[in-house]
């Protein structure tokens, strides 16, 4: 089991927390001041069971100010925790969006993405819960604490009995929480598993449906099993729980037969006796409150140790990503002695790349082959500065690529990788929008995507598309935005014969005259002969290779 982080992030120096601690105070304070006036009105209505009744109107006007002062604290409490609560629901969330856009890409392919989700909805949704709801249990417990001080003021004795009624009641459930905590954090571990079978569920439909065995496979052998470790551990907590919780029901009860046994015994007045049974049952609802926490508490502690574990391997920023410099390339960009290995995962030798040069020259054409795992899309995410060098140097037009300029250095290029996402919106460039929009359009005709899509407001609208569609338009983007640098990572795999051909010897070309830098990932050596230099990638070592003759023939 993994160790239960500490609640650093909402309760630590720049805990979320802490930065409200003004109006969760305040919350806190106006909680109490409403618990007083209802112990007060408790008290007031022992008095008046037990005693000769006094002047109507000043009772009445005792009643409605205390009843008053305990609805506005109420009411204030609740409002200014509602509205704080969400204040940091949406501060926790901005922040973990702010973290995962700023980490390194290798940080974020090392945590795997589908673990991300999970974390982001009910995780965040849990820890949310435990924000909105704890000032409002630290009201009950005011309420609580305010009734045994009353009763210590009717009889010591009798609140010291209550005291450690209570006390064996909150180690009971303490028993309870920790007992529970290994079921919630098993169970944990089975929903990250649960969400990628979900996942499969969507990604996998066709191959689901042409395969029984994968069926069932998926069905028993991972999601059945997952829901039932899930519902298993759940059980067991809830069990848990609702056993310490009837067992201090239970407990109450006999306190409240303890109290007149031991008023009868130490001859207390009736007065103080019945405050006791009047204290006792009106705070069941407020020890109820706080009981009923305990395990919502112990699993917003689980939900909240993966908030904090996501915080922490994103907790190392790229500095440098709001840069407004424009970045230029004037001649080249450069890799020098540049070195990049992966981390070995279980019983796989693990890949490095390099140590490798490469110029690329502005305004060339360079195709980068070799076989599959040979380094080239690992030399690209390089090559881009989605990786940062282990060993060796990346300079632009010269100087070094430090890591406050690696994000600027990355909006030089417009990328369709191959495992692209295909975004609703064009992306925001330097340009004005008419004049990106346009020159989507006019990408999308040449594309012959255009009776498919349109641009509306920056927006691509239109009907779905098949695989080779969704590449052409992953190019459509990239010629909207127009960066510098174009990089195709084996864009023309998709494609039919004859785009295939548009694609080398039109689109390319045209995009090299109109200045751009283009970087060509490709198994198609019938083309060789279009690049002005031709790269192999083996084994993670780079070597230059002579364009291939071409039969022009051949499409
Ligand atoms: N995130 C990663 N973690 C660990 N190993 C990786 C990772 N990405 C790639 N590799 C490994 O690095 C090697 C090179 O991968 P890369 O994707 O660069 O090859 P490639 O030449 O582009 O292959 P292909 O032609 O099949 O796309 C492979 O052995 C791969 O298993």
């Amino acid at each position: 089991m993994r160790d239960i982080p500490s609640l650093a992030l909402l309760l630590g120096p720049a805990g979320l927390l802490r930065r409200h601690a003004l109006a969760l105070t305040v919350a806190g304070l106006a909680g109490v001041g409403a618990s007083a006036a209802t112990v007060a009105l408790l008290a007031r209505i022992n008095v008046a069971l037990h005693r000769p009744a006094g002047p109507l109107g000043e009772m009445a006007l005792a009643f409605v100010g205390l009843g008053l002062a305990m609805l506005a604290g109420r009411a204030t409490a609740s409002a200014l925790s509602n509205r704080t609560g969400q204040t940091i629901i949406r501060e926790l969330r901005l922040m973990l969006a702010q973290r995962i856009l700023a980490a390194p890409l290798d940080a974020l392919e090392r945590y795997r993405t589908h673990r991300l989700l999970p974390v982001l909805t009910g995780d965040v949704g849990m820890v949310s819960g435990l924000c909105l709801s704890l000032p409002m249990t630290v009201v009950a417990a005011s309420v609580v604490l305010g009734c045994v001080l009353w009763l210590a003021w009717l009889s010591w004795q009798l609140a010291l009995l209550v005291l450690g009624a209570l006390a064996l009641s909150l180690a009971l459930q303490r028993w309870a929480q920790d007992r529970a905590m290994l079921r919630f954090e098993a169970a944990r571990d089975d929903e990250d598993a649960l969400h990628k079978a979900w996942r499969t569920l969507g990604d996998g439909a066709k191959e689901l449906r042409l395969s029984r065995g994968r069926r069932r496979q998926l069905l028993d052998g991972r999601i059945a099993r997952h829901a039932d470790d899930i519902a298993r551990a759940q059980v067991e907590a809830g069990d848990l729980f609702a056993l310490s919780f009837e067992a201090s029901a239970a407990l109450y009860f006999l306190l409240v037969a303890l109290v007149f046994a031991a008023a009868r015994w130490w001859q207390l007045s009736s007065e103080v006796a019945g405050g006791f049974v009047l204290a006792l049952l009106y705070m069941k609802g407020s020890l109820d409150q706080v009981l009923g926490f305990l395990p919502f508490y112990a699993r917003a502690r689980v939900a909240l140790g993966r908030v904090n574990e996501l915080g922490a391997c994103f907790a190392n920023p790229e500095p440098g990503q709001v840069s407004d410099e424009p970045p230029q390339l004037l001649h080249s960009i450069t890799l020098q002695g540049v070195r990049y290995a992966f981390e070995a995962s279980e019983g796989a030798a693990s890949f490095a790349l390099g140590p490798l040069d490469l110029q690329l020259r502005r305004g060339e054409l360079l195709f980068i082959v070799g076989d599959n795992g040979a380094g080239k899309t690992t030399l690209l995410k390089l090559l881009t500065g989605l990786y940062r060098p282990q060993q060796g140097r990346l300079l632009l037009d010269g100087r070094p690529v430090e890591d406050a300029g690696r994000d600027a250095y990355r909006q030089l290029f417009s990328p369709v990788l191959s495992d692209f996402h295909l975004f609703e919106e064009l992306p925001e460039t330097e340009r004005p929008a008419a004049e990106r929009d346009a020159a989507a359009q006019a990408a999308l005709e040449r594309l012959e995507l255009a009776h498919k899509l349109t641009v509306q407001d920056g927006r691509l609208a239109g009907t779905d598309l098949s695989t080779g569609q969704r590449k052409r338009l992953a190019m459509v983007h990239a010629c909207a935005e127009a960066r510098p640098v174009m990089v195709f990572d084996e864009w023309a795999a998709d494609q039919d014969p004859a785009f295939r051909k548009r694609f080398y010897r039109e689109f390319l070309p045209a995009l090299r005259a109109q200045g751009h830098t283009l970087v060509v990932i490709s198994h198609d050596d019938r083309y060789f002969e279009v690049a002005d230099r031709v790269l192999v990638m083996e084994g993670g070592q780079l070597r230059e290779a002579p364009a291939a003759p071409t039969d022009v023939s051949r499409p």
